[in-house]
């Protein structure tokens, strides 16, 4: 077992003319939550992207449980499960079989697994619903439902609760936060310096394709000598 769930070394990724990421590090430890935060366009999804292996660095190194994305890919997959910001369910399945799809993936009896992802979906009655009938929230918790039923060593997340209600944001925050173990860890981005500061162990910052400070929500409080997260964020970020 590897003592490191992420490693980021010098990851540098250009689109065009934009520089999206320039010598980005950063590691994860197994059984954290760790916060990606940035404003708009500084590099999250695009590191997350590189790190779930759908996208390829120019330079740097990335490796997930000891398993190099470049030279290891499929042991990156099958460590990983990747939620993107936007992304669908089949729309002519019901919750309960597009996880049943999912399950058949990973098992050649998924019945324990659809199981474990109907319980953690909680839709209710709703779940045998076509998933074209779901509202946004429905379908989001449908699809971590999907992304945690097969326990993967590591949860990459992006923007997880991204057009939640309360109700349904606070309830996938819940399934996150109780997801970590010695053997799993969860990787997050977020716009919510709130739901940052209750879900991650550690933080880093990142500002135009750069981490710029990194650290447990109560260490960078104490260092930038601030009232909060959000505070953090504005001061690194100007
Ligand atoms: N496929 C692409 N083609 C061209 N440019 C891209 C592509 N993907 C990302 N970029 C650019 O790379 C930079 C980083 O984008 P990225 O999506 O990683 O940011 P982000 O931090 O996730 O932003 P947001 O908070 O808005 O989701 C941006 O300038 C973006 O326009």
């Amino acid at each position: 077992m590897s003592d490191t769930a992420v490693r980021v070394e010098g990851l540098a990724k250009r689109f065009g003319d934009v520089q999206a990421l320039g010598d980005l590090s950063f590691q994860v430890a197994p059984n954290e939550i760790f916060g990606l935060v940035g404003p708009n366009g500084a590099g999250k999804s695009t590191t997350l992207r590189i790190m779930s292996t759908l996208l390829s660095a120019d330079d740097g190194e990335v490796s997930v449980f000891g398993a190099d994305v470049t030279s290891a890919p499929n042991a990156v997959r099958e460590a990983i499960r990747y939620l993107p910001e936007e992304a669908g369910a089949y729309e002519n399945l019901t919750g309960r079989r597009f996880l049943q799809f999912v399950a058949g993936f990973y098992a050649d009896d998924p019945g324990e697994l659809l199981e474990r992802g109907v319980e953690l979906a909680d839709l209710g009655e709703r779940i045998t619903d076509k998933t074209s009938e779901y509202s946004k929230g429905m379908t989001r918790r449908l699809l971590l439902a999907s992304s945690l039923m097969t326990e993967p060593q590591l949860a990459i997340l992006d923007e997880p609760t991204s057009g939640l209600d309360v109700r349904n944001a606070r309830e996938v925050r819940e399934v996150i936060k109780d997801y970590p173990s010695p053997e799993r860890s969860v990787i997050l981005s977020s716009h919510n310096m709130l739901e940052v500061e209750y879900l991650c162990d550690r933080v880093g910052l990142i500002n135009e394709g750069e981490i710029v400070a990194v650290g447990s929500p109560t260490e960078l409080v104490a260092e930038y000598d601030v009232e909060n997260l959000e505070d953090v964020f504005m001061e690194v970020t100007a």
